[in-house]
């Protein structure tokens, strides 16, 4: 069992899902490379995940229509008139600790009816609601929910088998993602330098959930962290998805598992460039429990990462609404006077 993370080629790797359900002998590959990219970079990519080629395009161009929209039409649905933090942001609005990132998107999650709030109801269960989507663009609702179930159904199967490459039963984050895991889903545009003030894309972060699925068009952009400090392009490869761990995975493993730092580096002047994100999360009403790792693996633990900008919690809707609210402040003291900015930290820990 080899664990030479400093020595990498600067090449992330490449696995198939396909060998997961494969021959023994390709089963068994697939898991131990599984592992060592988890521990090694917390990011690969994803070949041989059978979704279906014409829905994966079909999503890709009405990503491209639904930003060429008018802009009016964009902010019609913009993400400051929901408590549910869906919709529309618009460039320059998002922020990653601290700076403004030049991107827009669309942010979705599972649909869904309010919470019924009481005095007594954790404010997390206000991320609970419906999504907000575009009258000038009726057909965008059901392309983007049918890849949303793809991508639950992919990122469940991918979830099991990190289960038994980490020497777990199968279903061993069932528990804490069924019967609802989170859905969330980012459709991203990131405008050309000309139109940008800096080179900051998406600023350097992790993700929050168990795994992230990343779909890519043809332009780079995206980087990973490794761990000797440098990045490593990940740019994209047709057919696959990127997939990298989140801070739930960390969580999990005691740090075992690497919730990549990564980022987006602003696309040429003249050119822009979309993705679509899929982090699959745990139920809000879920701690995160540290599994227990075999021998071989228990020596390799590094601990969950200290980062004063960002603390993550066990208790997943916390963590959850954290997110949120740092990332959208403007939302956040519409809808959650007194949590966004400064303060949220000791406020939330209150709750
Ligand atoms: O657009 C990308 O390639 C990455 C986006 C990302 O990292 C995120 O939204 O969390
Ligand atoms: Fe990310």
């Amino acid at each position: 069992m080899a664990h030479a993370s400093s020595a990498h080629d600067n090449r992330l790797p490449i696995l198939d899902l396909g060998d997961y359900r494969g021959p023994a002998d390709a089963r068994s590959a697939f898991l131990e490379a599984l592992r060592r990219a988890l521990h090694d970079y917390g990011f690969f990519y994803l070949g041989g995940h059978g979704m279906d080629p014409q829905l994966v395009d079909g999503l890709q161009a009405a990503v491209r229509r639904f930003f060429a929209l008018p802009l009016k039409d964009k902010l019609q649905i913009e993400m400051i008139r929901s408590p549910h933090f869906r919709g529309y942001t618009r460039i320059g609005c998002e922020r990653t600790r601290g700076l403004p990132d030049w991107r827009e998107q669309l942010d979705i999650n599972t649909e869904a009816e309010p919470f019924p709030m009481t005095p007594d109801t954790p404010v997390w269960r206000r991320l609970q609601g419906p999504n907000q989507w575009p009258e000038a663009m009726p057909e965008l609702r059901g392309i983007v929910l049918a890849y949303q179930a793809e991508a639950t159904r992919v990122g469940i199967m991918l979830l099991e088998a990190i289960a038994t490459a980490l020497g777990q039963p199968e279903r061993a984050f069932a528990e804490i993602y069924e019967p609802t895991p989170s859905q969330l889903m980012k459709l991203i545009r990131y405008p050309g330098r000309g139109e940008t003030e800096t080179a900051q894309g998406v600023g350097a972060h992790r993700d929050g959930g168990f795994i992230t699925l990343l779909l890519q068009e043809v332009q780079p952009g995206l980087r990973v962290r490794a761990h000797d400090g440098g990045w490593i392009a990940a740019p994209p490869i047709p057919g696959t998805v990127v997939v990298n761990a989140g801070e739930l995975l960390e969580l999990a493993t005691d740090g075992y598992v690497h919730a990549a730092i990564h980022d987006v580096i602003a696309p040429p002047s003249g050119s822009d460039r979309c993705s679509v994100a899929f982090f699959l999360g745990s139920k809000p009403d879920a701690v995160v429990p540290v599994l227990p790792l075999p021998e071989p693996l228990r020596g390799f633990v590094r601990g969950v990462s200290v980062d004063p900008l960002n603390q993550i919690f066990r208790e997943v809707g916390l963590n959850q609404l954290k997110s949120r609210l740092r990332s959208h402040p403007d939302v956040a003291d519409a809808h959650y006077p007194g949590l966004g900015g400064e303060e949220f930290l000791p406020r939330m820990q209150d709750r």
